[in-house]
């Protein structure tokens, strides 16, 4: 009982460096400072006014925290008791105990973590978008460096993975791994459309633009997979409509009259926001009559359903397991398994600019990395600004490195081509 709290306790003080300050960073920030055993360092974001601003309103004095983008000066005032607001990402990565990645970006998370994995700084990231475009090569890094790289609890595939864990240890066959889809499904959203909303809602008009067209949901069960072992069933995955008491009915094989074809796979769902699944079987009539008498369901299969997740607030759960248990929540221990990949939001004209991620060329759809490969299909993750088309793609098709001229020098684009296609 208490065995996280307690291990921390005998572990002392957890020094954490916090690299975005949008909706995530910020709410991490002001937790961390009210949290005993934890010394929020180093934040660091684009716009240095902001991070002081963030500093301010998570409850940090003027002296508390000093402004600067020279490591060694920052080194001195970490021995003097400060904190540090920072636009040098490469600070939040170095000098803390773990970092956390808050920003979304693929390429500064992989030059995040790198430079983590290099100093000897634990990772937990909430950065899902760069975990599923080079996760696997990273996390091999970092097993060789003997640094812990992992997801978010609290994110979905941080609580799926919870899930997961929770019937395997039991000995339950886990069939399907899943989520709900917070946000209404429309490929085409773009973040011109989303602004009022997204203004609205405290969020970053292109996040809320992976959420609505998709992308980060495909983002989030690739992770799954990635973690599991665990494939999209279909390109893009099913996307079920369900309830909390009927998701082993409604998430089921064609055979018995839903649409998966496999189990083994990963899908999301509209009516269970914000909760996350996984179904499972148990292989023995005398637990299928335990189950049954408390009440989780019919056999043969059984979904156990978590109802919310609690993003950012969970990941302090994440850092003592990191830095203390040298424990991951979740990570691609099964490599790259599944890929998301971009499919143009309409039709794209040789020469032009290619927006990524949130953007208004492109959303992601999950599918198996063998399909990937074969196809040579393009990984929304390495999408950057300097990316362009090489020929112009019909509105629906999926993009193919030949479509792309790519950012040869961004990081995430050689950390890539070293993961292998
Ligand atoms: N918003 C959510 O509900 C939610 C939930 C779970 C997970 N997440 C994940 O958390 C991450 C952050 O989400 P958010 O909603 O806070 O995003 P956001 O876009 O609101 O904030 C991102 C922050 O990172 C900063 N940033 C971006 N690129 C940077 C760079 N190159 N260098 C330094 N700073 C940079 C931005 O300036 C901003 O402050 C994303 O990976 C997202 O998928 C978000
Ligand atoms: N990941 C969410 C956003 C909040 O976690 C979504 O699918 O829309």
């Amino acid at each position: 009982m208490f065995y996280l709290q307690n291990r921390l306790k005998e572990y002392g003080n957890i020094s954490v460096g916090i690299i975005g300050c949008g909706i995530m960073g910020s709410s991490l920030l002001t937790q961390l400072k009210g949290l005993q055993n934890f010394t929020p360092l180093i934040l660091s974001s684009r716009r240095i006014e902001k991070v002081k601003n963030t500093f301010i309103s998570a409850g940090f004095t003027e002296d508390e925290f000093l402004v600067t983008d020279d490591i060694e000066v920052a080194r001195e005032a970490i021995k003097n008791g400060k904190s540090i607001a920072t636009t040098d990402n490469m600070i939040a990565a170095e000098l803390p105990d773990v970092v956390v990645d808050c920003t979304g970006d693929t390429n500064a998370g992989c030059e995040v973590t790198l430079r983590a994995i290099e100093s000897n700084t634990h990772i937990v990231s909430l950065n899902v978008e760069m975990d599923a475009t080079v996760g696997p090569y990273l996390k091999s890094l970092a097993d060789e460096a003997g640094v812990v790289y992992t997801g978010s609890a609290g994110d979905e595939p941080g609580a799926i993975i919870e899930l997961y864990e929770f019937l395997n240890t039991m000995g339950f066959e886990v069939l399907v791994l899943g989520k709900g889809k917070n946000n209404k499904l429309d490929r085409s959203a773009t973040p011109e459309d989303l602004s009022e909303e997204a203004i609205n809602r405290g969020l970053n008009p292109r996040m809320l633009t992976s959420f609505v067209d998709g992308t980060n949901t495909m983002t989030e069960l690739n992770a799954v997979c990635n973690a599991t072992g665990f494939v999209p069933d279909i390109r893009g995955c099913h996307s079920f409509t369900t309830t909390p008491k009927t998701i082993a009915q409604d998430i089921d094989l064609e055979s018995r009259g839903s649409k998966l074809n496999s189990y083994g796979t990963v899908d999301f769902s509209m009516g269970i926001a914000p909760g996350v699944f996984a179904i499972a079987k148990a292989n023995s009539e005398i637990i299928d009559n335990e189950m049954e008498y408390l009440s989780v369901g019919k056999r043969p299969n059984f979904a156990i359903y978590r109802p919310y997740h609690l993003t950012s607030l969970e990941t302090p759960i994440s850092i003592i397991r990191a830095v203390v248990l040298k424990d991951s929540t979740i990570a691609p221990y099964k490599g790259s398994v599944a890929e998301t990949i971009a499919i143009a939001k309409k039709d794209l004209k040789k020469g032009e600019k290619l927006e990524g991620i949130g953007g208004n060329s492109v959303y992601g759809v999950l599918e198996k990395a063998e399909i990937q490969r074969r196809e040579n299909l393009l990984p929304i993750g390495i999408i950057t600004e300097k990316t362009k088309l090489a020929r112009d793609v019909e509105i629906g098709k999926a993009l193919t490195y030949e479509d792309v001229i790519l950012d040869e020098e961004a990081s995430i684009v050689k950390i890539r081509r070293l993961q292998g296609n």
